[in-house]
């Protein structure tokens, strides 16, 4: 079985009797249930739902649900079985669920190359297909895995070597946003993986002069995966938190950090870390929609204080989610959500006797006109650092430009 057993498990992949389930993130954190991967149309859905969502895991999801659809053609008789032709487009058409993030159309795009090395477009899909995409989907998987972890290492360096640069002493806090964490990948997380990191090794006790006091997850409206799934998974590892609305962030940067010159064993803000869904050529990064705030905040407090209070912005994703084919973040299609997501909101009601069944409040008026990007571009001006499972994370050279194709 695929996963990583210390944290939660969004993705389950049988790899010897191929089944695929994944945890229904929908109903997280009232209800852990898994919901059955059949083929392609099941994990379009999933995704477009955001049922599965986070860049990395929307690409091994899909990449296994062509695993899946594969698998079932072999079940049927050769008149039956479909033809090359008929699988790429459906893998095609798998891309579309969700535009911006660029790892599932990578992942996509990898296999279709991997099968027409092999095969005409006429051709039926046999086993040959089917170990072809296995293989590949695996290794993405396992790979997504290990690069996790990479990504947290270098990230506590990265940290470690600001504060010791900084002579920062003491507890210190970050803020982050969206999900990026297991649920979001094949474990371990990304920007969530860093703050896990940095929370099991960065403690009091570690022998360093400053260590990761507290967690500020925003809310991440208007679909909330920082206050469901960022708040469960902080939960779950024991890290403490402190659930923010996206538009407290400077508020709480400001008021800690006057705490702090009062007080020394308050926690000021020393870095807001954001996953990424695609990150282009020069450094620019589409993630959640309210990322690039949170770097403008980051950026106007590093200008506006002394050298100990400033804040670093750092964008954690793997190298699977750079795309070198686009230059500039004017070239990132934004996906737009319905605009329901923000008049109203959808959860289970909370009874005296637990959780009941789930219902949809508005919020806001019937009818107005809304505009919902799920995604934006923070500017390449404003991130301080890019951490991959690279072991020499990015940061700009003399000019204010990243180079991240070495
Ligand atoms: C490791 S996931 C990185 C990003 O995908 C994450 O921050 C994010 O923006 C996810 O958006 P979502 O719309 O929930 O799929």
């Amino acid at each position: 079985m695929t996963g990583d057993a210390k944290t939660l498990q969004a993705i389950k992949f049988d790899r010897d009797n191929i089944t695929l389930d994944i945890l229904d993130q929908l109903l997280i954190p009232y209800a852990t249930k898994y919901i059955s991967i059949e083929s392609i149309e099941d994990a379009f859905q999933a995704i477009k739902l955001m049922q599965v969502r986070g860049a990395p895991a929307i690409a091994i999801v899909g990449a296994f649900s062509i695993v899946m659809e594969t698998y079932s053609n072999l079940k049927k008789s050769q008149e039956k079985s479909r033809t090359i032709d008929d699988l790429v487009k459906s893998i095609h058409y798998l891309i579309t669920a969700r535009p911006t993030a660029v790892n599932l159309s990578n992942a996509c795009l990898d296999i279709e190359k991997l099968i027409l090395k092999e095969f005409k477009k006429e051709d039926s899909v046999d086993q040959h297909t089917f170990d072809i995409i296995y293989q590949y989907s695996v290794a993405l998987y396992d790979d997504d895995l290990n690069n996790n972890f990479k990504i947290g290492d270098n990230g506590l360096r990265y940290i470690t070597e600001t504060l010791k640069a900084q002579n920062f002493t003491g507890p210190f806090s970050i803020i982050t946003i969206c999900n990026t964490g297991s649920l979001a990948t094949s474990g371990h997380g990304t920007a969530l993986g860093i703050i896990r990191t940095v929370f099991n090794k960065l403690s009091k006790d570690a022998g360093e002069k400053f260590w990761l006091d507290h967690v500020y997850p925003c809310e991440t409206r208007p679909y909330n995966q920082g206050a469901r799934l960022t708040t469960y998974e902080l939960n779950y590892e024991g890290i403490p938190s402190t659930l923010i609305c996206d538009s407290m962030a400077s508020s709480l940067i400001s008021t800690l950090s006057k705490q702090r010159k009062v007080k020394n064993l308050i926690a000021p803000v020393k870095f807001i870390i954001a996953g990424a869904d695609r990150i282009v050529e020069n450094g620019d990064t589409a993630n959640k929609i309210g990322t690039f705030q949170l770097s403008t905040i980051a950026n106007y407090f590093n200008s506006n204080s002394d050298k100990e209070s400033g804040i670093k912005f750092i964008i954690a994703a793997p190298r699977t989610t750079i795309d070198f084919k686009t230059k500039t973040g004017d070239g990132i299609i934004i996906e737009e959500r319905p605009s329901h997501e923000l008049t109203t909101l959808n959860g289970p009601v909370l009874t005296n006797n637990g959780v009941g069944g789930k219902q949809t409040v508005g919020i806001a008026t019937p009818g107005i006109d809304v505009w919902n990007p799920a995604f934006d571009v923070t500017p390449h001006e404003l991130i301080d650092c890019i951490v991959t499972e690279d072991e020499n994370v990015f940061v700009k050279n003399s000019k204010g430009e990243f180079n991240l194709n070495v």
